[in-house]
């Protein structure tokens, strides 16, 4: 759901009045769209306040505005917010003498009538909207009062900062463990964000964040990213899927941004350094005149986030990049022309890397430098059709070294039919749902899986990008820690007649939504949804040129200029959706596609057949044999399985069971147990249960608000991202997963177990792993789930042992289990290095 609100009229008259509601966070809802702001100073203070956000210090500033950190007043949450300037006047310069060879068209496109910041800004807005994973930072809500000059991003704050990659003297700083588990949480993160046809455009590892207890990292800063509408629509298989005309614009790729030494060598193609070779030609072989005519530009696709991962992990584990140069123009040859090299090292640890290149060693002897070798090497191919996909990057062996169940980790991460992909079934709590236990969504999901197979959907046809720019280049003096600022070239696909008629659509469907069944609720929150977006651009896409501010002085000036602008790529959507994000086809648009029995509750992620328009077929998972499993009916209950293991029976448990508690509060009812513990019977093994833990995690994780560091939730997710799912292990486990100084005794029982994504040693020595997920995932869903483990569980005498869950796990920001723990260098404790600051 979005929601507006306003504000109070100002003290100081810097905002215009309205009734005084400011909206409350509620972890599940959609992000909040305010209109009407009110800035004002703390009395006594020079801080800034906004509606009813206080804020404390500044983080840093960007190329279009400020990050402070704030606090909620209502909530007491901590956040992140981004002040992103409407008008930008170097970068508008520069676009409007681009525009000057604009022709003249029937409706003004929206972007002459707006600032190109502006559209920039609400581009990034409309990307986050859509985002919502425990490795993607969050957009709680947007601030866009359109009296003032400044819009307002809040978005979750991760405490733990950017990561940090190297010393002074380009030396690395983390270990190469600590960099395999970071990559992990990257790759979930950049899976998600493909899944959703979305091109981040500048992974580095400034823009990948710790939260507060640096066990998890984020993916950050979509200032620059992309939206793929037919990178979408190969996804869910509904290429008329509607979206805000603002994302529709696919012009934009042919910007030439991100940062210099993390761009892909597509993207710094030679065109650019010589623009009289550009062609559109696909052949190099000499034309009739007997001139060799240049290859076609390669077409940028979300291959340019695997390349910049792959310039990434060389940044961490060696503290230095890998093409680099003096100027930007010797920067982007080295890009594409250089071989790479290695440091005898890697990693603070010292690892040996063996050289570049190295003899084959015998199979299960490759060590970790061969295999990190190989890995590069498929990550940083200069042809992008030969590059590693994300798929085959998280299925590496370096990416999966030391991974106790690889394979349960592969599929429990995997994103096809398992995460929600759409807006709307990310706002759902999944998780939540399952353990509400009612008859009727067990019995629908799992009939609904029984079924549908998995239908994976191929790609449309590619999309030529027609436009193309030329343009200057400027030397940085940066060392590729600053994005480069980003400018439309050209926005002519989105026009005001475009957005009315986006309007009336959405309308209308509002309006039918509002009279269907409860079984439509979740479509409509879609919808409503993306009406949500209209809250905050509404002016901006309708009026006349916006109002200056009257509210907020500007200060700075600006942006730093433009850097260059390239040819623009030659294609736009060749998205290479990896095999595992193709089955599932999330949003049914069209009310033939929903399914009848479906509850209002049910938001897992649903399996369409495809549209006549888009050709499918059906693939097993590459990752095992049983795509069945995948289909299966993840409402079974673990619970209820970790019940017959408990008992040694089948059947339900009986009221007695129960906690009290969890029955009163309607959580668990005795009556709907026998039908679920049915659905179950598939579920035998432990490894099962596992799997479902780790799967709610994430779509626990992906239905909250606040994905932040807090809470036993994201523990379950680490262990997750971390590839320990679900499985005890000894104490010296321990100490391998364990980022910061192996010899930490300050691990308590507790502690322990609230970190059971694997890592427990006690109270619970000889759980098997099923059972220790599935408490842990139950710790990481709320107090009734809570209380239906522990009735579970809590039963003595000659049975299995007995679990203790009376008291909650404490908050796991306070254990040091994992990253939280320091990570010293010599004398130094470093920030950001998996440790303390
Ligand atoms: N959600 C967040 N949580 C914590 N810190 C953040 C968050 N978002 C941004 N920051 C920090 O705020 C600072 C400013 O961020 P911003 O993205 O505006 O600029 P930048 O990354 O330094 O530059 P640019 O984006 O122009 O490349 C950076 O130090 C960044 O690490």
């Amino acid at each position: 759901m979005t929601t507006s609100t306003t504000a109070t009229p100002s003290q100081n008259g810097d905002s215009h009045s309205g009734p005084h509601i400011y909206h409350h966070h509620n972890p599940v809802d959609e992000v909040i769209v305010t209109e009407k702001l009110e800035v004002s100073r703390i009395r006594g203070s020079d801080r800034r306040m906004v509606n009813q956000y206080e804020f404390e210090k500044c983080l840093g500033k960007g190329q279009h505005g400020q990050v402070w950190v704030a606090r909620d007043t209502l909530t007491s949450q901590v956040v992140a917010i981004k002040m992103l300037k409407r008008k930008d006047k170097k970068a508008e310069k520069l676009s409007a003498l681009r525009k000057r060879n604009i022709p003249s068209q029937p409706h003004v496109p929206l972007v002459d009538k707006m600032s190109t910041t502006e559209m920039k800004i609400l581009k990034e807005i409309a990307i986050m909207k859509k985002l919502r994973h425990p490795h993607v930072v969050r957009l709680l809500e947007v601030m866009d009062d359109h009296l003032l000059k400044e819009i307002y991003l809040v978005m979750e704050y991760c405490a733990g900062g950017e990561i940090k990659w190297r010393t002074k003297n380009n030396e690395p700083i983390l270990r190469v463990s600590q960099t395999r588990r970071i990559i992990r949480d990257v790759i979930l993160g950049l899976e998600y964000l493909h899944f959703q046809g979305i091109i981040h455009r500048d992974i580095k590892p400034a823009n990948l964040f710790w939260s507060e207890d640096r066990r998890i990292v984020k993916i950050g800063d979509f200032g620059v990213s992309h939206f793929s509408q037919a990178q979408r629509a190969a996804v869910s298989g509904n290429e008329k899927e509607e979206e805000d005309p603002i994302l529709l614009d696919e012009s934009d790729l042919s910007r030439f941004a991100g940062t210099p030494m993390f761009l892909a060598p597509e993207v710094v193609a030679d065109t650019y350094s010589d623009p009289s070779t550009l062609s559109t030609s696909t052949s190099d072989t000499p034309n009739e005149s007997g001139k060799s005519t240049p290859k076609l530009r390669p077409p940028i696709t979300k291959a340019i986030d695997i390349w910049a991962l792959g310039v990434t992990i060389y940044c961490l584990l060696f503290g230095s990049l890998p093409f680099n140069g003096d100027s930007e123009f010797a920067i982007y040859r080295s890009i594409r022309e250089d071989d790479w090299d290695v440091p005898e090292t890697m990693g603070v640890d010292h690892i040996p890397t063996g050289g570049r290149h190295q003899a084959k060693p015998k199979k299960g002897r490759e060590t970790e430098g061969f295999l990190l070798m190989s890995l590069l090497e498929g990550l940083l191919q200069k042809d992008p059709s030969k590059r590693l996909t994300l798929d085959g990057a998280k299925k590496h062996p370096w990416i999966l070294k030391d991974m106790s169940h690889p394979d349960i980790w592969l599929r429990t991460t995997q994103m096809a039919g398992s995460i929600a992909a759409t807006d709307a079934e990310a706002s759902s709590a999944l998780s939540f749902v399952r353990f509400k236990w009612t008859l009727d969504l067990a019995r629908g999901i799992s009939g609904f899986f029984r079924s549908v197979r998995p239908q994976r959907s191929l790609r449309p046809a590619e999309k030529p990008e027609k436009s193309r720019a030329k343009g200057k280049e400027r030397q940085r003096d940066d060392l590729g820690t600053r994005s480069m600022p980003s400018v439309l070239t050209r926005q002519k696909s989105i026009t005001i007649g475009v957005h009315e008629r986006e309007k009336q659509k959405r309308r209308g469907v509002l309006r039918s939504s509002a009279n269907q069944s409860a079984q439509d609720v979740r479509q409509h929150r879609a919808h409503d949804n993306r009406a949500g977006w209209r809250h905050s651009s509404h002016h901006a896409k309708n009026s006349e040129p916006l109002p200056s501010g009257s509210g907020l002085r500007v200060e700075g000036s600006g942006p730093k200029p433009r850097r260059s602008s390239a040819p623009g790529p030659a294609n736009l959507d060749t998205l290479n959706i990896p095999s595992t994000s193709r089955i599932a086809s999330p949003r049914p648009t069209h009310a033939s596609s929903r399914q009848p029995n479906r509850s209002p509750h049910i938001t897992t992620p649903i399996i369409t057949t495809p549209s006549a328009t888009t050709p499918s077929i059906t693939t097993p998972s590459p990752l095992s044999s049983d795509t069945e499993d995948r289909g299966r009916n993840r409402f079974s209950l673990s619970a209820s399985a970790m019940y017959r293991w408990v008992t040694g029976r089948s059947g339900a448990p009986s009221p007695q069971e129960m906690s009290s508690s969890a029955l009163a509060s309607g959580a668990v009812s005795p009556a709907t147990a026998p039908s679920i513990i049915q659905d179950d019977r598939r579920l035998r093994t432990s490894r099962d249960l596992a799997l479902r833990r780790s799967e709610d995690a994430l779509h626990q994780a992906s239905s909250r608000k606040s994905s932040s560091s807090s809470g036993p939730l994201t523990l379950a997710m680490r262990a997750a991202s971390w590839g320990e799912v679900g499985v005890y292990r000894p104490s010296e486990d321990i100490q391998s997963i364990h980022s910061g100084e192996p010899n930490d005794e300050t691990l308590d029982d507790e502690t322990r177990f609230v970190g059971a994504g694997g890592y427990a040693q006690s109270p619970v020595p000889s759980l098997p792993s099923g059972v220790l997920s599935t408490v842990s995932s139950a710790a990481s869903i709320g107090q009734p789930a809570f209380n239906a483990a522990q009735a579970l569980l809590h039963r003595g005498g000659d049975g299995p042992p007995t679990i203790d869950l009376t008291s909650r796990p404490r908050s796991h920001a306070t254990s040091p289990l994992g990253m939280g723990a320091p990570c010293r260098i010599g004398r130094q404790t470093i920030k950001g290095a998996g440790g303390g600051s």
